[in-house]
């Protein structure tokens, strides 16, 4: 193996202790930060993802509030409850676990939630706070990459970055955040042509294409920064990423695995996004 492994769960333990620290100051002060969680339906790996997140809100004294709907629930009905938290002083985040049963539409759910509580970062607004370079809050999964990024010192200026996929929730918005460090930048999907003629001159991909196995030791450039996003489960049922890590590992200069990478940062940036949705609302009011 020539490459150095980043390691997600250590850097997630590092920051979660300042999240705890800064937790228990604002509770002191203020009250206990609050993140509202809502699961529509019963998908199992939904289950395993919420329960994680409640349980890291737990571990670093920041309240959290599941509510469970079932999944015939009606569009109106989850707008409802979305607007009630959103009225909810004490509620700081709001967060709907996706996907949503497809009755309903995941866009306008967005929409619903107020903008200062989108602690995924997924509303129209702070889509495009991040586009103009405003502040907002930052989408958890592009925005744990990148702090995994510096965590290893790896400057981005000028480089040759690539992302593999391009969906709202992490390739778009991963794409905006590495061109916010003056990377250049390749944003790939399923209609690019010659991908690895790309991928090969690549100093930096971050793979989030959900196929296991997809990004191979012969796409990748020797020495080059290899992220990866995916969270699949292989034909034997283990989880596993986009890249074909065994073989990737012995060429890349840098490589995250799967479990341990990716996944344990976005929750540590759910968290902190969560801390800061408090600290404006508590600043507001205190401007008042
Ligand atoms: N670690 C974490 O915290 C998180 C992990 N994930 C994981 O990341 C992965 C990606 O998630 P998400 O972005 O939601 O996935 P989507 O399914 O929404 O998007 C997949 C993207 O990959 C592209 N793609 C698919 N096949 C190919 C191909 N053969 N060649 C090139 N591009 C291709 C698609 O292109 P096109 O647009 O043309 O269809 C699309 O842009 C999944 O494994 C998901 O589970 C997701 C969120 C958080
Ligand atoms: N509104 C919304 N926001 C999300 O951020 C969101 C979502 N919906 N829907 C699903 C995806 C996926 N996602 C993961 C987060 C953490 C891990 C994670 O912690 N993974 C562990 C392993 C967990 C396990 O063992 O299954 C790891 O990679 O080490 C995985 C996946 C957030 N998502
Ligand atoms: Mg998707």
């Amino acid at each position: 193996m020539t490459a150095q492994l980043i390691n997600g769960k250590d850097l997630s333990q590092q920051i979660r202790k300042n999240i705890k620290e800064k937790a228990s100051q604002l509770t002191e002060k203020y009250r206990q930060p609050c993140l509202a969680v809502i699961l529509v339906g019963e998908d199992p790996a939904s289950q395993v993802y919420v329960r994680n997140k409640v349980k890291s809100c737990e571990d670093c004294g920041i309240k959290s509030i599941l509510q469970r709907l079932p999944a015939d629930s009606t569009e109106k009905e989850v707008i409802d409850l979305i607007n009630a938290l959103n009225q909810d002083k004490e509620v700081d985040g709001i967060l709907v676990q996706l996907p949503l049963p497809k009755h309903i539409s995941e866009q306008k759910i967005i929409e619903t939630i107020d903008v200062a509580k989108d602690v995924d970062g997924f509303h129209l607004h702070n889509v495009g706070a991040l586009s103009c370079g405003l502040p907002c809050l930052k989408p958890c999964t592009p925005h744990g990459v990148i702090k995994m990024l510096e965590s290893a010192n790896i400057d981005l200026e000028g480089k040759l970055a690539l992302v593999l996929g391009r969906s709202n929730i992490v390739g778009k918005p991963m794409a905006q955040l590495l061109l916010e460090k003056n990377a250049t930048v390749i944003l790939a999907h399923s209609k690019t042509r010659n991908l690895q003629k790309l991928t090969l001159q690549a100093d930096v991909i971050i793979a989030a294409v959900g196929r296991p196995l997809f990004l191979k030791a012969e796409m990748v450039k020797p020495g080059a920064v290899v992220i990866d996003v995916g969270i699949n489960r292989n034909s034997e049922g283990k989880l596993c990423g986009d890249v074909d890590f065994e073989n990737v590992k012995e060429t890349a200069g840098f490589i995250t695995p799967v479990p341990g990478g990716v996944g344990p940062m976005t929750i540590t940036m759910l968290l902190e996004n969560t801390l800061i949705a408090a600290e404006n609302s508590f600043q507001k009011k205190e401007n008042q």
